[in-house]
Order: C-alpha cells, then structure tokens, then sequence
C-alpha cells in the first residue's frame, strides 16, 4: 500500500533521509520514532508530495507519487499536528466541504454517519468548530479521511496535546480505521502511544530508518530502553 525504495532526500549535503525502504500492507499501523531531525516528517511530506525525492521511488496503492501526483493525492488523508480546519463553519460543513473537494457528494445523513463513527456526539456535529477542542478536531480530521474513502492515512504527531482519554480514544479510531483495511503511516514522539497502537513501530537516527520493532513483541518498558539505547 505504501511503499518506499531507496528513498532519500537531501538539503544541499545535509541528509534528511538515507535510503529508505518501506512497506505498509493495508490494515497494518506503522509508526515512526526519533528524536527531532530524524527525518519523520521528511518521510511523510515525501508520501504526500509536498517534497520530491532527491533519489528512490515511493508508491501509494501501487501509483507513483512523483509521476502521478493528482492521483496519489486522492488516495491519502493526512492528519497534521494541527489541523487546518474552517473555524467558522460546523463539523458538518466542515465535512460537507472537504469531501466535496475530494468528490465526494454527501448526503447529511452520510455526513452524521461518518462524525459519528468517530465519536463525535450528536450535539457537536451543528457547533462551530472555533469552539472544539484539539481532540474534537482530531476525530473531525479522522471523518474527513474515511469520507475521502481513503486507503492510506498519514499522521505527523496527531495525538501531542491531546490529553491521555482524548488520546486513548484517537488510537482506538485509528485500529477501527486498520482494521477497516486502511494503512497507516504515524510519526510522534509517543512511545507508549506507539506501542498501543501500532502494528510495526520503526526507530529512526539521523535520516536512517535502523529499526522496525512488532509492537506486539515488545513491552512499552522494553520499547522505550530500545529507543534510548538506540538514538
Ligand atoms: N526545508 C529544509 N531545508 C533544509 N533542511 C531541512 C528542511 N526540512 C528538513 N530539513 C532537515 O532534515 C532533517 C530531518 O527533518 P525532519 O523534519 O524530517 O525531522 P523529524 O524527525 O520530523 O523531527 P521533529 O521530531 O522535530 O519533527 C533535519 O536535519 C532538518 O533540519
């Protein structure tokens, strides 16, 4: 589903990513740990488009990034730290809007059917989203995925400042999404979350991918000497 060859992408000498190879099978939740500069979000931008590759090639659902771009694009949903959202619109506007950019023309009980699926209560679905919290936001960010019916989701750290329920509730809405069948690509700094959520959980070093860990292999005490031990 994504999947990277060789990849790399450098800043004059400066190497924000070494080579990396990368395969994320559907329903599989891959998350990326490394201090900051390990090339994390350089690896997502890549996936998204935003950046080209100074070497490497770089798939999603079989469709090259770099010669197809458009098409690619329909393919992922990505979730920011901080989600560019319309303050001034609804969830349900909000909802109704981006997935009419992604041509996708929702009835309002399709709309209510996505915010509810991710836990969003009824209440909030016709509030302005000036006054959601992040996690809120987050879960609205998630609705906006699975309305682009989109097979592969990535994430830059979308669960910092979340406090820990909001959190535990975001994971669980990331395995329902897994177990849906779509791929997921997180980078964050949250080990145990790490651990919680994801299938594989790869250890990142100064734009070279050194380890990818089975979470289920491993305790959240035993990860976290890992990681330590590691950068
Ligand atoms: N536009 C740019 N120009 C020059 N260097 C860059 C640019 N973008 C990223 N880098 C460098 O690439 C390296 C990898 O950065 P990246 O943002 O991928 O790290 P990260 O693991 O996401 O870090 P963080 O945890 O702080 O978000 C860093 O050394 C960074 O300084």
């Amino acid at each position: 589903m994504l999947q990277a060859q060789n990849l790399t992408k450098k800043y004059g000498d400066q190497v924000a990513l070494n080579s990396l190879n990368l395969h994320i099978k559907k329903g599989e939740i891959f998350a990326l740990l490394g201090q900051n500069g390990a090339g994390k979000t350089t690896t997502i931008n890549l996936f998204l488009g935003f950046i080209k590759p100074t070497e490497g090639h770089l798939t999603i659902n079989g469709i090259s990034v770099t010669k197809d771009p458009q098409r690619t694009k329909k393919e992922v949903a990505y979730i920011p730290e901080t989600l560019m959202l319309y303050p001034n619109l609804t969830a349900l506007e909000n909802l109704k809007f981006f997935s009419a950019l992604a041509g996708f023309n929702y009835s309002k009980s399709e709309l209510t059917y996505f915010l509810s699926k991710v836990g969003l209560q009824l209440s909030a679905h016709d509030q302005y989203l000036a006054g959601y919290s992040k996690g809120m936001r987050q879960k609205v960010g998630i609705a906006i995925a699975l309305a682009k019916q989109a097979t592969a989701l990535l994430l830059d750290e979308p669960t910092s400042g979340l406090d820990p329920k909001a959190s535990n509730e975001f994971s669980q809405i990331l395995k329902e999404l897994s177990a849906d069948g779509t791929a997921i690509l997180m980078a964050t700094h949250d080990i145990f979350r790490a651990r919680e959520v994801a299938t594989h959980i790869g250890i990142m070093k100064e734009g070279n991918l050194v380890m990818i860990i089975e979470a289920q292999k491993i305790s959240a005490n035993e990860l976290e000497n890992l990681y330590l031990k590691t950068v």
